[in-house]
């Protein structure tokens, strides 16, 4: 079985998977003794291991090094490209872009040829434009929700506040609902953008991942709920790469 990590900023997804289906899937911290929380059994099982990661050097050979141990398996990074199988970067040095990005891309690219957006509502918010060519036709980059809530608490004095996962978007009437609709309201505008974006450019689909993706459909992003879309695109190019 093969191991496959999306290591984000936050948090690591994983699953375990052969080349057509997925035996089990979790996440993990690699601030974690056990980074994956994987069982001994599990672990047993891992016969190569292929990583996607926008982490710093330092925490991916921190990262390679303790799976490698945990799995007595050779470990292998995967990166951004310029393009596979149709699919084509806009990046002019792709070695810039986080893996991530074109991991997600390619996922969605495999299922979805009809033009589409993806929106990875991570750590930070990733938002790329695909056309049904192939084409990238490039992509946003924005603070996630973890981090403007936290630049708020750090970077203002006077500003306290609970943080809540409220979607109330309304004219707030305290320090704390100011905030938390502030928030919800700007995720709202985002949305409004890509919707109009996804119209003009003729993109027929959003397809939304990473930890708050449930969070921007329920402000009402009309986008299709895809948890694993930077696995899917890993585990793709994994594949693809053994057929030789
Ligand atoms: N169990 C969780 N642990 C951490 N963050 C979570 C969790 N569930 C939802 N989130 C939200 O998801 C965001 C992180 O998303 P994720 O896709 O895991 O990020 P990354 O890929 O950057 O590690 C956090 O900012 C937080 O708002
Ligand atoms: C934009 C990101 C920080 C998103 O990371 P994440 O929120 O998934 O942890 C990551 O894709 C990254 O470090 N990108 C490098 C810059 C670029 O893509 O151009
Ligand atoms: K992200």
């Amino acid at each position: 079985m093969n191991l496959f990590i999306d290591a984000g900023n936050t948090r690591l997804k994983w699953c375990l998977a052969n080349q057509d289906e997925v035996l089990a899937s979790g996440t993990g911290s690699l601030e974690d003794e056990n980074p994956l929380g994987m069982s001994g059994e599990l672990i047993g099982k891992v016969v190569s291991v292929a990583i996607s990661t926008v982490a710093s050097e330092e925490r991916r050979t921190h990262l390679a090094g303790s799976v490698e141990k945990l799995c007595q398996a050779p470990v292998r990074f995967y990166w951004s490209e310029q393009s596979r199988n149709g699919l084509m970067n806009a990046y002019q040095d792709v070695s810039r872009m986080g893996a991530d990005r074109w991991h997600g891309m390619y996922g969605a690219w495999l299922d979805h040829r009809q033009g589409f957006a993806v929106l990875d509502a991570g750590s930070a918010v990733t938002v790329d434009y695909v056309d049904r060519h192939g084409q990238h036709l490039g992509g946003y980059i924005l603070p996630g929700l973890q981090m403007m809530l936290r630049s708020l608490r750090t970077d203002a004095a006077r500003i306290w506040f609970d943080p809540d996962q409220g979607l109330a978007t309304d004219p707030g009437k305290s320090t704390g609902e100011c905030v938390n609709h502030g928030l919800a309201w700007l995720s709202a505008a985002m949305i409004e953008r890509v919707i109009a974006d996804a119209r003009k450019l003729s993109l027929s689909e959003i397809l939304v991942t990473g930890g708050d993706a449930d969070r921007l459909i329920g402000l009402g992003l009309p986008g299709i709920s895809c948890p694993d879309l930077v696995l899917s695109g890993l585990r793709a190019i994994h594949a693809e790469e053994a057929s030789g």
